[in-house]
């Protein structure tokens, strides 16, 4: 059994060794390149600008606003039926994102349609050198760059995507790749055959930014080329850091899926070991030649997987095709104790000649011949000597591991622990103009999202909270906070808060607040994120629970409540708004003694020119104030109330126990 610790995300960029040298290495690197598009970008710009101006007509704002609300419904969310459209924040300014625009019919765009080739730039001597030290690959000093604003036909024959799976997309409304998914499917589709690869496939690390698509980037070519096969066997491994996380991905494997006979399966440890080890395997009571699967495509959180691995008879890893770590950088965070050795040690096969056999399950007889034929040829090769013949290739790991974050470490240390073959790596990032912030950024967060800053106090920020959720258009907003007792005590006062406005304003629609925590049961978290998704919820209010990879398409809204400490955490908080090219905004409260920290964690970042502060207008808190006084007064009441439930609570159970010893 393996002790599963809690996630200490705060730990995240503590860990980065190198990292800040290596960055201005590898931005030095892109800038280089990027010198070369300058002037088509600054030509493009100027057309935007033309017809920017051109936009100041009625005609064509009307035209423009149709154009957008087309594009913003795109979006696999409507498979949900969730077909709402975001409304503009009426009162915030407008973005201008002018100078990321290429031009989509550009020459240098249609030579980008198969696959992006670019040139290596020449590195100094003095970053060899210092690259080497560090111990950094080349690869990851290299990344293929992909604009984000790059989209690609899904049924361009470059993706390499089946007839019945375009059509399938396109029933869901897909019908354009966005970059990160044109950018890896076609390498992904290159193998179609299961059997027959011949040399290693390689595998890829990709860095995108939040809600830029990365689960159909996967989720696409692994059901293209798994649903070739003919007997199903556990393919694809898809690990996650969270259940909510496990449970959205399922949904969009199985959505995908219909039509074919692939079998979707989960292990996370919401239901009891021996239900998942049924849905697994089915027979995990006798020892089975070669193992057994009931599933193509498991999806999983690292503790259960382990677990699995360890104890579930027949479950094997010989027939991986894909092992996919989706938010990487924290997985890779060494939260849980080494699971990354407990799942690569069984497939590393052909690495390391100290593999046994038992850690594939596989029986053989007194003449060292597999029983059944449910052996991979890889485990073949390796372990029996199979009579070769002149047409016979060597067969080599067809795994191939598939890296995806918003915020990919660059740690060599890390990054060396998954043991990676042939590595590509692949980053979706924009084209900096401008040289000093060229060397500087880091994270690339959604070009249409606004980020705002708002110094106050600690004792203001509530009604700076209430302030933002009555007087701008929000239609439905995320609020993060640093602790689960913080979050609770916030929802608790906005509640309150509303029930008062409501009495005293009549003509007041009540705005719904709900808490999002890990205390909650994960019935309770699930029917809330059902109120969230259908409108019932305008504002959900959580600790780091929902930061990353959750994907609820109608948020328009981020409020940071406590500022995060590290970059990465801003970066998925943020991320969970703008999603899919849609429009969103983001409020970060800054108590004043906190101000300088987070001016340099941005600075660092190469962000803060990306933030605007803003201030109240006191104006406007004035007619919530009253109603905040006496709903902080019923807020304490309250307090008290659950305190000293608590307390008696807690003493009828001392109370019982007593009794219960002096019985004994
Ligand atoms: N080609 C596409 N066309 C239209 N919508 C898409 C397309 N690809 C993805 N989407 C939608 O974009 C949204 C974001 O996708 P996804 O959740 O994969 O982002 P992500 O890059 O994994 O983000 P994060 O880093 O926050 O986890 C989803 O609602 C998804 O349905």
């Amino acid at each position: 059994m393996f002790k599963i610790q809690r996630y200490d995300t705060e730990q995240e960029s503590r860990q980065e060794t190198g990292n800040e040298l290596l960055t201005k290495i590898n931005e030095r690197v892109q800038l280089k390149r990027k010198r070369t598009k300058r002037a088509k970008i600054e030509q493009a710009t100027e057309q935007i600008e033309n017809s920017k101006e051109k936009e100041h007509e009625p005609q064509d704002r009307e035209k423009n606003k149709k154009k957008e609300k087309n594009e913003q419904s795109i979006s696999l969310q409507k498979l949900n039926k969730n077909e709402q459209d975001i409304k503009d924040i009426k009162k915030l300014p407008e973005e201008s994102n002018l100078q990321l625009y290429l031009d989509k019919n550009s020459e240098e765009n249609n030579v980008l349609h198969a696959f992006p080739e670019f040139e290596k730039s020449e590195q100094t001597q003095q970053e060899i050198a210092t690259t080497k030290l560090l111990g950094i690959p080349n690869w990851l000093v290299h990344p293929i760059i992909i604009d984000p604003e790059f989209t690609q036909p899904i049924d361009h024959f470059s993706l390499g995507l089946s007839a019945q799976l375009i059509k399938r997309c396109k029933t869901l409304g897909i019908h354009e790749c966005f970059a990160v998914q044109a950018a890896v499917i076609p390498i992904l589709t290159r193998f179609k055959s299961l059997s027959e690869v011949h040399t290693s496939p390689g595998d890829i690390c990709v860095s995108a930014p939040t809600g830029s698509g990365k689960t159909l980037a996967y989720v696409l070519p692994i059901i293209e080329i798994l649903s070739n096969r003919i007997v199903t066997r556990l393919r694809a491994l898809v690990v996650l850091p969270t259940r909510d996380l496990v449970n959205q991905v399922k949904e969009i494997f199985e959505i995908f899926c219909k039509g074919t006979s692939l079998k979707v399966g989960t292990v996370t440890g919401q239901q009891a070991f021996i239900h998942e080890q049924e849905q697994l395997v089915g027979n995990f009571q006798d020892n089975l030649s070669g193992g057994i699967s009931k599933v193509d495509i498991l999806i999983a959180t690292p503790g259960r997987l382990i677990e699995h691995i360890s104890t579930t008879k027949n479950f094997t890893l010989q027939h991986l095709r894909f092992l996919v770590i989706d938010e990487a950088d924290r997985l890779l965070n060494q939260s849980y104790q080494d699971w990354l050795t407990h799942i690569l040690r069984p497939i590393q096969l052909g690495i390391s000649n100290q593999i046994k056999k038992e850690h594939f399950g596989i029986k053989f007889d007194s003449f060292e011949t597999p029983i059944s034929d449910a052996v991979s040829s890889i485990v073949l090769e390796n372990f029996i000597s199979v009579p070769k013949t002149d047409i016979s290739e060597p067969k080599i790991s067809m795994i191939q591991k598939l890296l995806f974050s918003a915020t990919l470490t660059r740690n060599p240390a890390k990054i060396s622990s998954l043991r990676l073959v042939n590595p590509q790596y692949i980053s979706v990032q924009i084209f900096e103009t401008n040289e000093n912030e060229a060397n500087q950024i880091k994270y690339t967060l959604p070009s249409s999202l606004k980020e705002f800053m708002i110094v106050t106090t600690s004792s203001m920020k509530p009604l700076v909270v209430l302030n933002l959720l009555h007087n701008l258009n929000i239609s439905s907003a995320l609020c993060f906070t640093k602790s689960v007792d913080s979050a609770h005590r916030l929802s608790k006062l906005i509640q309150l808060f509303e029930e008062l406005y409501q009495q005293r304003n009549n003509s007041h629609s009540l705005i719904a607040v709900a808490e999002y925590s890990s205390d909650l049961s994960l019935e309770k978290r699930k029917t809330i994120l059902k109120k969230f998704k259908r409108g019932e919820i305008k504002l959900l209010i959580s600790s780091d629970l929902i930061a990353r990879g959750i994907d609820l398409d109608l948020v328009d809204t981020v409020i940071n409540y406590d500022v995060p400490v590290y970059m990465k955490k801003y970066v998925h908080r943020v991320g969970r708004t703008a999603r899919a090219g849609r429009k969103g905004y983001a409020y970060s409260l800054i108590e004043s003694q906190e101000a300088n920290h987070f001016k340099d964690m941005l600075v660092k970042a190469g962000h803060w020119n990306k933030i605007e502060n803003i201030k109240i207008n006191s104006t406007t808190l004035e007619p919530l104030k009253e109603t905040y006084k006496e709903s902080l007064n019923a807020l304490k009441d309250y307090m008290t109330n659950l305190r000293s439930s608590v307390a008696k609570y807690q003493k009828n159970i001392s109370d019982s126990m007593e009794i219960i010893t002096s019985q004994d």
